[in-house]
């Protein structure tokens, strides 16, 4: 812990060798799988973990309550490099790999699920940034996040297009030097604080265009005349989180902010959650190993028929299969992670740690509540926040049924084999 003490005081002048000291950090273990931390991980893990239980459990109830921005928790987890985890090292950023940034996102989402996702899903607007940005794009956008405690935000879902991103309605046409941007995006994290957008767009207007060819990724500024957040959501859990609806109305976008190309863009968006889904696992792991030391404790404390609740095999067992859930969840998205890390495809993975830790996510704060009882219901105390938490991970960065469907047509399509594991074990 001592380097927490250290950079604790939280002054510009202590993130200069925190940088220096994650960032030259190589994390990645080419002699195969290791269950061992290296010593740089377990830093960040518990400078997140402590950062959590100093400074997000003690405010997430009435952010909960409020669904007030957390900017002050923002910036401090910007000071300390515990945000803005993947953005590359000539942009001034960390370079943290998949794995170390998922560690960031256990803790966090242990502590506050909403206040977590406000602090850390900028990483995936910024991911098609960092993918396939040029090195223009990626110092323009990239680096004033590692300036200042701004945000990005990933707009791809519309009210006709969630699961079905083939669907987005969108449309970008070029003029000259220029693209005009119409159309509307919904759901958006961060969408009312962003200094810039990802923006998925239909180019082609012929339907009978795939959607590999059809669509157009963009970055635009929330600064550019025609865009228009709206209202924030008020959401049933996470409401921490910064969900808006976003209009673009004749948006004039410069060439220079088009990613990869004209027609990349489907492609860039279905890149991005390769990254991202492990780190869904990673909440959802959080979430579920918050559940389990609340359920925990409360177990050892209350007494029934003259025992602790925890004495009584059917409670220790529902407690047993929550430690279960969390283990194999974790395991999940740490593979999913170590397999993107080490540049293999990792779609199959990526879609089984996060369809996987979301459920049991669930699953935790529906047996939390039930261990607490008619305490679990009751907003004095931290379960039922957990549960309203949790669903949502069954719903974005693509639903259960969306992960199935992936996982399932790789199983099927031998066409796709490479994206399988290579060792069956
Ligand atoms: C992080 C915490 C806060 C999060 C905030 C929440 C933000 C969000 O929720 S973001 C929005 C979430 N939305 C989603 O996840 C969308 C879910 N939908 C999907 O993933 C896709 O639409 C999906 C998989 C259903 C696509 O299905 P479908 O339209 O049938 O396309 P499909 O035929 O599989 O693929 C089309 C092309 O893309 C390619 N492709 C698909 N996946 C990938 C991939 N992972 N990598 C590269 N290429 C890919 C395919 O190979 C195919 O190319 P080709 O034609 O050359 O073979």
């Amino acid at each position: 812990m001592w380097r927490y003490k250290q950079i604790y005081k939280v002054t510009k002048s202590t993130i200069g060798p925190l940088k220096k000291d994650f960032s030259t950090a190589k994390t990645l273990n080419s002699e195969g799988y290791s269950f061992e931390l290296t010593d740089t991980q377990r830093e960040i893990y518990e400078l997140a973990k402590k950062f959590a239980k100093e400074e997000i459990i003690p405010v997430a109830a009435h952010h909960d309550k409020t669904g007030e921005y957390p900017s002050e928790i923002i910036k401090k987890a910007w000071e300390l490099g515990l945000t803005n985890a993947g953005i590359p090292e000539h942009c001034g950023g960390l370079g943290h790999c998949t794995f170390d940034a998922c560690l960031v996102e256990d803790a966090f989402n242990w502590g506050c699920a909403g206040i977590a996702s406000t602090c850390l899903t900028s990483d995936l607007g910024q991911h098609p940034v960092i993918l396939v940005g040029t090195k223009e794009q990626q110092k323009k956008y990239l680096g004033r996040l590692v300036e200042e405690p701004l945000q990005a935000a990933y707009a791809v879902t519309e009210p006709g297009a969630g699961s079905d991103v083939n669907g987005v309605k969108t449309k970008a046409v070029k003029k000259g030097d220029e693209y005009i941007l119409n159309g509307q995006k919904m759901w958006i994290t961060n969408g009312g604080v962003a200094n810039w957008y990802f923006v998925l767009a239909r180019t082609n207007p012929d339907p009978k265009v795939g959607a590999n060819k059809a669509f157009t990724g963009f970055i635009v500024e929330r600064d550019f005349p025609g865009v228009q957040p709206g209202r924030k959501e008020d959401m049933m859990g996470q409401r921490a989180s910064n969900i808006h609806g976003i209009t673009f109305e004749d948006v004039r976008i410069p060439k220079e902010n088009v990613l990869l190309g004209e027609g990349a863009g489907f492609k860039i968006a279905m890149l991005v959650f390769d990254k991202t889904r492990p780190g869904v696992g990673a909440m959802a792991t959080g979430i579920a190993q918050r559940c389990l030391d609340e359920a925990r404790k409360y177990a050892t404390e209350r007494k029934t028929f003259g025992v602790p609740i925890i004495q009584h095999q059917a409670v220790a067992f529902i407690l047993a299969d929550m430690a279960i859930g969390i283990e194999t969840a974790r395991l999940a998205w740490m593979k999913a992670a170590w397999d993107i890390d080490h540049g293999k495809r990792n779609s199959y993975m990526a879609s089984i740690a996060k369809c996987y830790g979301s459920e049991i996510a669930n699953k935790c704060a529906t047996n939390a509540v039930q261990i607490f009882g008619g305490c679990g219901f009751n907003k004095e105390y931290p379960v039922e926040k957990l549960m309203r938490d949790a669903k949502i991970l069954e719903i974005f960065e693509g639903t259960s049924q969306i992960q199935r469907s992936i996982i399932s047509k790789l199983l099927f399509d031998s066409t796709r084999d490479n994206i399988l594991p290579d060792v069956q074990l």
